[in-house]
């Protein structure tokens, strides 16, 4: 298995304007991030790769192209959380016999489950398909809080191999670390990566690494290195990105931004906005402009 620490791009994936997935567009996101951002590791099927608005053959589409891409370049995880049981298990199957270095899965969300409930989702994932597992918790979108006493629960299994962790509850983040100390955990929120990294945690998995994922680098290691004063320079400039990222759309700015670098980015997936306004896109251009050329 690689080594899964560090700075992994969540991966966008590049749409056609009917919405079917561009191959070619979804290959060059990968070799940018690779190639140019240095990236550490790619995190696949993720809210970034909007994966929760596709079709299983889609998800296992876009798990095969970014293996065969990235080849042994770069360590791979495999976001195959689904409300679906069944679909989460067939999808980490078939990334497991793909070869990606662990697989990660959303909470499930949408209805209330039990902690059991949730306990039952992770233990038959990993019983199924024999790999790794990272928790994807992301409590501002599912509405699914686990506490830290729950965490313990989940990390008695030894294929749980810790969290990401996208939430600003350093409190909770703090404990984990306390508590747990040989789980491993990834920082979630790109604009938090100075408090997180000062809280120790091992990696960081982000939208915005796609685009600018040097400073994220930058940030990650001054931090770890001690240098949060320096470190915090590069994250306020960060951060004047990101502003302008989210006010501007999310992932359809990141696209227009790696478009005008030459990656052919693609479109969003409906019912997300899929095609960029003409401010959208004079946004995005100054965004581009000002902070990563
Ligand atoms: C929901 C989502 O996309 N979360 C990403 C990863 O956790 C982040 O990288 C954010 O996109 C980013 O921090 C901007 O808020
Ligand atoms: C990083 C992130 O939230 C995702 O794409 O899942």
């Amino acid at each position: 298995m690689k080594n899964l620490k560090g700075i992994f791009s969540a991966l966008l994936v590049s749409f056609n304007e009917d919405g079917s997935i561009n191959e070619k567009g979804l290959r060059q996101i990968i070799r940018h991030n690779i190639d140019k951002m240095k990236v550490d590791g790619l995190y696949v099927g993720g809210s970034t790769g909007e994966n929760f608005m596709l079709s299983t053959e889609e998800k296992k589409q876009i798990f095969r192209i970014a293996k065969d891409e990235a080849k042994d370049q770069v360590a791979l995880i495999a976001q195959v959380g689904s409300v679906n049981l069944k679909e989460a298990v067939e999808l980490g199957k078939y990334a497991t016999e793909l070869g990606y270095d662990s697989l990660s899965a959303v909470t499930p969300f949408y209805y209330k489950f039990s902690f059991p409930e949730i306990k039952h989702y992770y233990e038959t994932i990993i019983a199924e398909t024999g790999n790794n597992m990272i928790v994807y918790s992301i409590p501002f979108l599912t509405g699914v809080n686990i506490g830290v006493e729950q965490f313990g629960e989940l990390y008695k299994n030894p294929k749980v191999l810790g969290v990401k962790f996208t939430a600003g509850d350093f409190y909770l983040l703090e404990r984990l670390r306390k508590a747990y100390p040989e789980k491993l955990v990834w920082a979630g929120f790109d604009e938090m990566m100075v408090p997180a990294a000062s809280l120790g945690v091992h990696g960081a998995i982000g939208s915005t690494f796609n685009v600018n994922g040097l400073r994220a680098r930058q940030i990650f290691e001054l931090t770890q290195a001690g240098q949060v004063k320096e470190a915090l320079e590069i994250q306020h400039v960060t951060n004047d990105l990101i502003e302008g990222i989210l006010a501007n759309g999310l992932y359809l700015t990141i696209k227009e931004i790696l478009k005008l670098q030459g990656v052919d980015a693609g479109y969003c997936r409906e019912p997300m906005t899929a095609k960029a306004t003409e401010a959208q896109l004079v946004r995005a251009k100054e965004l581009y402009e000002q902070f990563l050329k």
